[in-house]
């Protein structure tokens, strides 16, 4: 484990040989910086997290490999030890944003250094804490107390083992009996067993179950119940349900991720979350429709808010991995120049294209989520307080959950790809357990697939804009409808073409090209589509036929688009000395991701002739070049202390080998030598 200890604030990175040398090449002053890209109040309460982890040794990350049994074994204590700390002391008295921004940079904090110990949390009690606030009402409040007094535990029981992402045909009921004046849950058949339910396997003793609400022989579609699973006390399943542990994963070892089956088991009618819907006296269903706003607040709320998180976690992860990748690549020698100079291998072309994208995209993720998040919790507080135009928030809720799903996508597959890069970043020792890459790979991967499988989430925002391209009545000044107000302009946007005398290098164009391709490829997806319509297809052929580089690539574009435009807003507010180098950083990720739709950009007729391809290729180097003084100090801005790095070849102080012999079992083997120092030093 790599030791370090702080306390307040993040500290400066430790010295250390060739690191210096490169740190000592940065225009900007590393707290300016710090400053700019989080705000202080944010750090301040993931040091507190941190401090708090790393005073107690049983929070230490290990490299030891444990069974998934061990693992899940540790996990849970850790989470019995976590809910009973002082980080949770004040919570209740704060009022839902300041709880909410504290929840969410705690939940990144903890997922940084032990992933399995946040999602246990989030799942078995902050996620479900909101879930009872959101879709609960009064009845529902003494699980809120008990969830958080550590009484019980919860999990999310959506998916079943036929379906997932088509949640509409979940099989499981929940059929009111007028008699007993109780809900019989049952598994009509084995597709219908919850599965993969994260807590569930082995802990869990309450459910927050997803299931179809049937009265009178009538199906009121998918509702939320509190189910209780198991005796809190002895954790002994109760009759007439079967419940366990799917068994060994590919990663996440420390979650019990579970099956249920129910077999007409009963609860209280008060179990059903009727917020949204209720059985009344009588034995009626009815709707709460009486207050649209709270309605649609919660189904925003609990919509969005996982995924919200995993967009932090995932962000991080990149951070995590670039940090490691850039650091050991400023160390490692290998090759000399012409004149024999040993070099690192940052100084290679290849190896600035391959590492520096990741390193801009890490910024401009950061930058995105950053005030995104401010905005989620702004528009959910204000809409379950009343503060919104009820004829403004379906628009909203649309709008907002649009952008969850594409940025969710984006996020989560660059974020898998650049993990695989840094590792062969870091050649075989990248493979080393120490080096951490494995354990990032791993946990990450699920990410793209659970809240939702992108691929079909990228479908749900791209009908979302397409809807918006044909809205004479887009009203584009409210958020999130504001972000896309150019598609009012559509024609004008559509009549764009590259010139050679214009700059590539500048927002300005990159913006305005970005506008271009989501206009492009609209169009270019409605006229496919009707041609399809044309051709007497039905609605889900239409759909089906029309994906493949026309709706799920508008997605992505969509995606790109959103976070540069949140991206470029933060480089024009923040400080002189930070403001050039956060530019560089917006151009590289925006020509980099632009470099990917060359092809529909020369099929659009957005530009012709060899000269826009070659700009971009040389555009995009000339920056990676650029930015290499400056890299070794920007991972430091974004780096999380060494403890939760976690990294041999990530460490601040850059002794890579001697971390290297510790973890190869030879801790004094440098002792042995004549040259007193093995530390990597360039003549560059
Ligand atoms: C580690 C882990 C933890 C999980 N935790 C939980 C939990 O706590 N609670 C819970 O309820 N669930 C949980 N899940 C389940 C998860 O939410 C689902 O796996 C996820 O929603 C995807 O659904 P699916 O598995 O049915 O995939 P499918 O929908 O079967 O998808 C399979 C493939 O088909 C593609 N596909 C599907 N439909 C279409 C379409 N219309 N067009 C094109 N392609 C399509 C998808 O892109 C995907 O690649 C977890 C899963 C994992 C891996």
């Amino acid at each position: 484990m790599v030791h370090y200890s702080e306390s307040t604030n993040i500290s400066p990175p430790l010295s250390g040989g060739q690191l210096d040398i490169y740190r000592k090449q940065a225009s900007f002053k590393l707290q300016n910086m710090r400053i700019a890209i989080e705000d202080p109040e944010r750090t301040a309460i993931k040091m507190k997290v941190w401090t708090y982890l790393e005073s107690d040794p049983a929070y230490w990350p290990t490299n030891k490999i444990l069974s998934s049994d061990e693992e899940k074994h540790k996990t849970a204590k850790l989470l019995e030890k976590f809910r009973n700390s002082k980080l949770f002391d004040s919570l209740h008295s704060w009022d839902y944003k300041t709880r909410t921004r504290y929840l969410i940079t705690l939940n990144q904090a903890v997922e940084m250094l032990n992933a399995n110990l946040s999602i246990k949390f989030a799942l078995g009690v902050s996620l479900f804490a909101n879930a009872l606030l959101c879709l609960g009402t009064q009845r529902h409040l003494k699980y809120y107390k008990d969830v958080w007094s550590g009484k019980i535990l919860s999990c999310l029981a959506i998916t079943e083992l036929a379906h997932g992402s088509d949640t509409k045909r979940l099989k499981t009921t929940a059929t009111y009996d007028h008699l007993s004046n109780e809900l019989v849950l049952n598994t009509p058949n084995i597709g219908a067993a919850k599965c993969w339910v994260g807590n569930l396997g082995r802990q869990s003793t309450h459910a927050l179950l997803f299931a179809q609400l049937i009265v009178d022989n009538i199906c009121h579609g998918l509702h939320a119940f509190i189910v209780p699973i198991r005796d809190p006390e002895t954790l002994i399943p109760y009759p007439n349900i079967t419940v366990g542990d799917i068994g060994e994963k590919d990663g996440l070892h420390g979650i019990d991720n579970g099956y249920v089956i129910f077999h007409y088991y009963r609860i209280p009618k008060e179990c059903l979350l009727n917020k949204i819907g209720d059985i009344n006296e009588n034995g009626e269903y009815e709707t709460a429709f009486t207050n649209p706003q709270e309605l649609l607040g919660a189904a925003l709320e609990s919509l969005s808010a996982g995924r919200v998180a995993i967009l932090q976690e995932s962000s991080n992860t990149l951070i995590k991995a670039i940090v490691i990748a850039v650091r050991y690549s400023a160390q490692r020698l290998q090759f000399s120049d012409g004149e024999g100079n040993e070099l690192p291998i940052l100084e290679y072309q290849t190896h600035q294209w391959r590492l520096f994208p990741f390193l801009a995209a890490s910024y401009a993720f950061k930058s995105f989520m950053h005030d995104f998040d401010e905005q989620y919790i702004n528009v959910v507080a204000d809409s379950r307080e009343g503060r919104i135009n009820v004829a403004h928030l379906p628009q909203m809720v649309k709008g907002i959950h649009a952008i969850v799903c594409t940025t969710k996508a984006l996020i989560t597959w660059t974020t898998q790809t650049a993990i695989q890069e840094c590792r062969e970043a870091c050649g075989g020792h990248g493979y080393h357990k120490a080096a951490g890459f494995g354990d990032l790979r791993s946990n990450h991967d699920p990410r793209v697939t659970f809240e939702g499988d992108n691929t079909v989430l990228l479908q749900q925002t791209s009908n979302w804009i397409l809807r918006l391209y044909n809205d004479p009545d887009l009203d584009s000044e409210m958020f999130p409808l504001s972000e896309v107000s150019f598609i009012k302009n559509k024609d004008i946007v559509l009549q764009r073409k590259y010139r050679n005398d214009v700059s590539i290098i500048s927002d300005k164009f990159i913006m305005e090209t970005y506008e271009w391709l989501i206009c492009w490829l609209s169009k270019s997806t409605l006229e496919k589509m009707n041609n399809l319509r044309k051709q007497q297809k039905d609605k889900f052929l239409i759909r089906n036929q029309t994906q493949v580089f026309k709706a799920r690539t508008l997605s992505l574009v969509f995606a790109e688009f959103l976070i540069l435009t949140y991206f470029i807003k933060k480089c024009k507010s923040c400080s002189n000395d930070v403001r050039p180098v956060l530019y560089k950083l917006f151009n590289l990720y925006g020509l980099w991701s632009l470099h990917k739709h060359l092809a529909v950009l020369y099929q659009g007729g957005y530009c012709e002739g060899p000269s826009f391809g070659e700009g971009l290729s040389e555009a995009v180097l000339r920056l990676c070049s650029d930015l290499k003084p400056e890299v070794v100090a920007l991972t430091d801005a974004i780096a999380p202390p060494d403890f939760v790095l976690n990294s041999i070849l990530g460490c601040s102080d850059g002794k890579v080998y001697e971390r290297l012999m510790e973890a190869f079992n030879l801790p004094d083997a440098t002792a042995n030598f004549n040259e007193d120092s093995i530390l990597l030093q360039s003549k560059l």
